[in-house]
């Protein structure tokens, strides 16, 4: 059995009874990493949010999403604490609000690594990734409180929060948005050279670029729907669905826009 099956995973609104995601299905490999594309919209973020227990009480989820052979769905919110940071790491779009302002940010990275780590050495591992971050001066981002930092440090320290943590899946949604395109570059070199058999990383982005670059596997989404879940030299040489089609040609005539202007 794969390392994580998510099967027919389906997310409705109890107050509006909207179906906001219909039906997702696909598997991964320990090891292996998946990208979510899709526009705006389309239920990637709630999708990466069902497999954490992220969502709020009225989004209801149905469906199976098996980690390890354990079955997610369903789980108390007490369940879910344990698994969180344990088995599944999760980096959101926003650095800021991921972490709490009134506490320093090392004391913040101590606490989530407590369980496993020492406080000696988990100040010491939190150094070390921030160095690996290319956060210069770690001891400094280390005492700062979050808003010493800016938007794109705040996201490289919440990455690794995440890598710390040392979970078999991390989930990353959008992990480098708020960064500019040197460290975007750097983090996405960090996360490739971090491909191992140990763990498994989702990654979702509107970068095809990224996903390309990362990706074993690729879930196109599309108004709630998974419309093409395929392997990523399949989905960007011969893309099957006509909106992953157009998904690839929109990115391909920016890219064609853009090298026109700098020849
Ligand atoms: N907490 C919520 N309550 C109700 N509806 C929500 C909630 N969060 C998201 N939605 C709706 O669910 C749909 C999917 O949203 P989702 O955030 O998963 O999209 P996305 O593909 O991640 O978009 P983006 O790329 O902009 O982050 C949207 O129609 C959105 O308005």
């Amino acid at each position: 059995m794969s390392f994580l099956v998510v099967e027919h995973v389906s997310i409705t609104d109890r107050r509006s009874q909207n179906i906001l995601v219909k039906d997702v299905s696909f598997v991964l490999e320990l090891g292996e990493v998946l990208g979510i594309i899709g526009e705006s919209g389309s239920g990637k973020s709630l999708t990466c949010k069902a497999l954490l227990g992220l969502n709020p009480n009225y989004l209801v989820t149905a469906g199976s999403i098996q980690l390890d052979k354990e079955e997610l769905v369903g789980k108390s919110e007490g369940a879910w604490q344990a698994i969180r940071g344990r088995s599944i790491a999760m980096v959101f779009q926003d650095g800021m609000n991921a972490f709490n302002p009134m506490v320093r940010i090392g004391a913040q990275m101590v606490e989530s690594l407590h369980e496993r780590l020492s406080a000696l050495e988990a100040k010491k591992t939190t150094l070390m990734w921030f160095e690996k971050m290319g956060l210069c001066e770690p001891e400094r981002v280390f005492n700062a409180y979050p808003h010493a930092l800016s938007g794109g440090m705040l996201q490289r320290v919440m990455i690794a929060l995440a890598l710390a943590q040392e979970t078999r899946l991390i989930i990353a949604d959008e992990p480098t948005s708020a960064l500019d395109v040197i460290h975007q570059r750097a983090i996405m070199d960090l996360f490739a050279s971090l491909k191992d058999n140990k763990r498994s990383l989702m990654i979702v982005s509107h970068d095809l670029a990224i996903v390309a670059s990362l990706a074993d596997k690729v879930l196109v989404m599309k108004e709630g729907e998974g419309v093409e879940f395929a392997s990523a030299p399949t989905l960007f040489r011969a893309p099957k669905h006509a909106y992953s089609r157009y998904l690839l040609q929109t990115r391909k005539a920016l890219i064609q826009r853009y090298e026109a202007c700098v020849r």
